[in-house]
Order: structure tokens, then C-alpha cells, then sequence
């Protein structure tokens, strides 16, 4: 539902998309469906590398376990580390093995590296996979430096590795630019939820406005013809206000308006709804109360009023008009029984409560 209180600041923080269990295991499942793939492949065509004759069951048992343990209470994130783990450990080891000599150099392996910066941005949120990012760049150029210079010249390995390095360097800028355009998507649509938050918030005193009701009453679809849903509403209207603001001014009387705002939302359950309905008017929606118990609400709001002392000022007393869903088939109409209510306890001398007879 609606907040009453509109964030004061947007989260600035970059954070990943959230995987769910039921996202992973699919992600799991790819992984073993791919690892498989490629491992009856190989075996099929009989081109199997020995490393690869090993390490592809050893992933896809690694991607199984991880997968079964994911229906557990283990903790997501830590399975999301495991996972990545298991596929970054491979692609690069994979890579590097192939790129020592006799083992068959610069076979296609490098080629799937590129995925150890994809698949990291995905498992972490970004402050976790940017030092993963690093250690992962790190670890491939450095590790292929080292197998190429056995079997090549130091000027050879340096061309081959720095090559790699710009094209990776390329990946991870180009990764970064994305996660920073959809952060920066989310902080407009953050912006924009403040904002249309504002819409429906009074600014003085922090209740909410008239819109905001209205829409409190579609969400909790109030006026719906077919489910008569139970509430009821309080207008509460300031006495003399006018008197106040004529002795000691408007802004004393702002005051006494959020003071008397804070006050009434001290004093209601927090399921209850306040809104400043316009100048010195407030309404208290509440839900599922017997009409007692929204006597008793009224009686209270008007005694927790009377006590206030804002600024020397005391005496301040409210007038409330109450009405019932109950006793009407639509909003504007129990609105209208309030208002009526209201203008009966100003007649009889205000600082009163008026409903209609239980
Ligand atoms: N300070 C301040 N005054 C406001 C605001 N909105 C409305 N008012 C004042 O509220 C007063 C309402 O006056 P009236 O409608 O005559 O009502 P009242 O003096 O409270 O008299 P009763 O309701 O009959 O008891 C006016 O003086 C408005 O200027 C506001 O935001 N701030």
C-alpha cells in the first residue's frame, strides 16, 4: 500500500538483480545441460582432452550438489559463490591448460572466457563482483602469461596475453557501462515513486491529502458494490480556528495544525488512515470497528486534543462528525452523513461528537 511517509533519500547503492531459488536452479540446470552437451560431444567424437575428461563431471556433480542443496535453508548467496566458483574455476583452469604446450595450444577454450564476466555480474551484487571481476582478470592473464612462455618467446606470450587483456578490459567496461545505465533506470523510477508519493501527502503536515485517501480507498477497494467491506469515518474539524490564526498569526497556526496532525496520529491504531482533509479539517478512516469502539476512537482523538499546549495556546478544542459504511451504499454518501454529523456537533456548541443513533 501507499506509503505515508515518502522516502527522504533515494538508495544510491549498486545493487544486483535478484535471482530467486526457482531463477538459479534454472540457471543450474543450463549449466548442466551445457556441460553435458559438450562432454558427450567431445567423447562422442573421441577429441576429448584429458582435462576435460575430468573436469566436465566434476562441474556437472558440482552443478547437481549445488542444486539439491539450493532446496535447503543454505544460505542463496554463498550457493550463487559456489556456483560461480565451480564455472570460473573451470573456464579459466580449462583455458590456461590448453594454452601449455602439448596440450593442444589455443584450442577453442578462450573463447568461452568472456562468461567469467557475464555469469559474475549476475551471481553478485556489485560490490562483491567488482573485486571478483578483478581477481578473475587477473588470474586469466596472468595464468596464460605463464603457460604460453613455455613453449614461446617472452615478446610472443606478451602479444598473445596483452591481446587478451584488451579484449577482456573491453568486456568489463562495456558490463559495467550496462549495470550503470540500469542503476541509473532504477534510481528514475525510485525518483519517480517519490515523487508521485508527494502527490498524495500534505506537505505541512505530513498526513495525506485528499488524493491520497481517494486512493487508499481504491486500493482497499472500500467502495466496491459487491464485498461491503466495514469502516468508518471521522471528520474532525478544528474549533475558532480562525481565532487562533487572527491572535497569534499564520504560522503559530501551522503549527497548531501539525501539532494537532501529530497528535491525532499518535493517538489512532496504525492501521488507521489520517488525512488532512483541507484547512483545518482532518478525517480518520478506520477499518472493522463496531460503532462503540469508533465512539470510543472519537471520544479519545477529542480528549488527546483538548490536552495539547502548543505555544501557550491551550483550549484547543475539535468537533467530530462520524459515519458508518453501513449506513450508506457509497463513500460520497457515508462522507455525507459525516459531514452532516459535523455540522450538528458545531451547531450544539462544538468540541462535541455526533453520529447517527446505534
Ligand atoms: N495557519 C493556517 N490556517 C489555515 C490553513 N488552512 C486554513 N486555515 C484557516 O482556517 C480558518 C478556518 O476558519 P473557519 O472556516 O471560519 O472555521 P473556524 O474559525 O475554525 O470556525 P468553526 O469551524 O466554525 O469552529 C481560516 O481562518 C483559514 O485561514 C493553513 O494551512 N494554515
Amino acid at each position: 500500500m501507499m506509503k505515508t511517509q515518502p522516502n527522504k533519500s533515494i538508495d544510491k547503492k549498486l545493487t544486483a538483480a535478484q535471482i530467486s531459488p526457482p531463477l538459479f536452479r534454472q540457471l543450474l540446470i543450463v549449466a548442466i545441460l551445457g556441460f553435458s552437451a559438450i562432454w558427450a560431444i567431445d567423447a562422442y567424437s573421441g577429441i576429448i582432452a584429458v582435462f576435460d575428461a575430468f573436469s566436465y563431471p566434476i562441474c556437472i556433480t558440482a552443478f547437481i550438489l549445488i542444486y539439491l542443496i539450493s532446496f535447503s535453508r543454505a544460505n542463496q548467496q554463498s550457493l550463487h559463490y559456489l556456483a560461480y566458483l565451480v564455472v570460473a574455476g573451470y573456464l579459466i583452469s580449462c583455458s590456461i591448460w590448453h594454452h601449455l604446450p602439448g596440450n593442444g595450444q589455443f584450442s577453442n577454450s578462450a573463447q568461452w572466457l568472456g562468461l567469467n564476466y557475464v555469469i559474475v555480474y549476475l551471481f553478485l551484487d556489485v560490490k562483491k563482483a567488482a573485486p571478483a571481476t578483478a581477481i578473475v582478470f587477473v588470474a586469466t592473464i596472468t595464468g596464460h602469461y605463464f603457460a604460453l612462455i613455455q613453449n614461446h618467446t617472452t615478446g610472443e606470450a606478451l602479444v598473445v596475453t596483452l591481446n587478451m587483456a584488451i579484449a577482456h578490459a573491453i568486456y568489463i567496461f562495456l558490463l559495467w557501462t550496462v549495470i550503470k545505465l540500469r542503476v541509473t533506470t532504477d534510481q528514475v523510477i525510485a525518483r519517480a515513486d517519490m515523487l508521485e508519493d508527494f502527490a498524495y501527502i500534505d506537505v505541512l503536515t505530513r498526513a495525506l491529502n485528499r488524493r491520497g485517501i481517494e486512493k487508499v480507498f481504491n486500493e482497499l477497494n472500500l467502495d466496491s458494490a459487491e464485498q461491503k467491506k466495514n469502516y468508518a469515518i471521522l471528520i474532525i474539524d478544528i474549533d475558532h480556528f480562525k481565532q487562533v490564526n487572527d491572535l497569534n498569526g499564520h504560522l503559530i497556526g501551522d503549527k497548531v495544525l501539525t501539532s494537532i496532525a501529530g497528535k491525532i496520529r499518535r493517538s489512532i491504531h496504525p492501521n488507521d488512515i489520517l488525512c488532512r482533509w483541507g484547512g483545518e479539517e482532518f478525517v480518520v478512516l478506520t477499518l472493522n470497528r463496531t460503532p462503540q469502539q469508533v465512539m470510543t476512537l472519537a471520544e479519545n482523538l477529542r480528549l488527546a486534543v483538548s490536552q495539547l499546549v502548543i505555544d501557550d495556546i491551550a483550549n484547543i478544542t475539535v468537533s467530530i462528525g462520524v459515519g458508518h459504511s453501513h449506513e450508506a451504499s457509497s463513500k460520497e454518501a457515508v462522507f455525507k452523513i459525516a459531514d452532516d454529523h459535523l455540522y450538528d456537533a458545531k451547531q450544539s456548541g462544538r468540541n462535541t461528537i455526533r453520529a447517527s443513533q446505534a
